[in-house]
């Protein structure tokens, strides 16, 4: 992943931080291809967070990964539908708000002594919902309204469902994102895979609040309910980002510091220095 701009490919162990501390997991990340190639003189540098993909060196990657893609996509398209209709909104609310690139995980955590950090506390930061497959040694876990971890048990031929912070910014904390982590395997290596629904990285936030105070308006939650999710944190949310795109650049930066020092060093001191707010 070093080599690429765009963190895509293969991160090693212990190169990647979650709520500063070291991960022990190492992974291959892909994107969906064909994204159109980032010009230094005509785009904003959070628009090289979409480029080409590094493949590894095994016959038949390439095409597993782009049907696995766009299988998923396919998939979350109707699920947003669904979303759509269980909230009372048109199918299609959604749609504008979808981004261009995708992103594919293959995870692999190796056993690490009991209580170990897999991946840390996080809601997952590039789009609007996360499709998950586990094998059955689980470690994953999700935090409840009471600040409690609970287990998101393995359960065969199904999928988790992680909301993203980008669907939490748009229903303006009607749908709250999902914290989660995992705890390391203690007897035997845990294999997922995540498929990331991508949010359009050109919205700003003032576009945001507009839409969101439309579709807050019209989702029949209690006011009290409203309220309590927009206080949940996020960093899509921060004053500090203009739009989606440059509060993606930062998550990426501080997870990855290894290919954010080499690509971005002026944004790497900047990021590990600021305070979210
Ligand atoms: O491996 C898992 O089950 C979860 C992975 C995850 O949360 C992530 O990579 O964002
Ligand atoms: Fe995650």
């Amino acid at each position: 992943m070093v080599n690429s701009p765009s963190f895509l490919g293969y991160t090693r162990l212990g190169a990647e931080t979650t709520a500063s501390k070291t991960d022990l997991r190492e992974q291959f990340d892909f994107g969906t291809p064909g994204m159109k190639p980032w010009s230094e003189k005509d785009d904003p540098l959070w628009q090289r967070l979409e480029g080409d993909n590094q493949y590894p060196d095994h016959p038949g990657a390439q095409a597993l990964v782009e049907e696995y893609m766009a299988r998923s996509a396919e998939l979350s398209q109707k699920f947003m539908h669904c979303v759509s209709e269980c909230l009372s909104l048109p199918p299609t609310t959604f749609a504008s708000f979808k981004g261009e690139m995708d992103r594919l995980k293959f995870i692999k955590y190796p056993q690490a002594p009991p209580g170990s950090q897999g991946v840390g506390p996080h809601k997952d930061s590039s789009g609007l919902f996360t499709f998950l497959s586990q094998d059955d040694t689980g470690g994953l876990q999700v935090l409840n309204k009471n600040g409690e971890w609970i287990d998101a048990p393995p359960v065969e031929g199904s999928l988790v469902v992680n909301i993203q912070q980008g669907l939490e910014a748009i229903t303006g904390g009607v749908c709250a994102a999902t914290t989660h982590r995992v705890v390391a395997p203690t007897t035997k290596t845990r294999h997922s895979i995540a498929f990331f629904l991508a949010v359009r990285m050109d919205l700003t936030t003032e576009e945001l609040r507009e839409s969101a105070a439309h579709i807050v308006k019209r989702i029949p939650a209690s006011d009290d309910k409203k309220k309590r999710a927009v206080d949940v944190p996020s960093e899509f949310l921060s004053p500090l980002y203009s739009c989606f795109g440059e509060a993606y650049m930062r998550n990426r930066i501080l997870s990855h510091p290894d290919v954010g020092q080499r690509w971005y060093p002026e944004l790497y001191e900047k990021y590990s220095q600021q305070k979210l707010q």
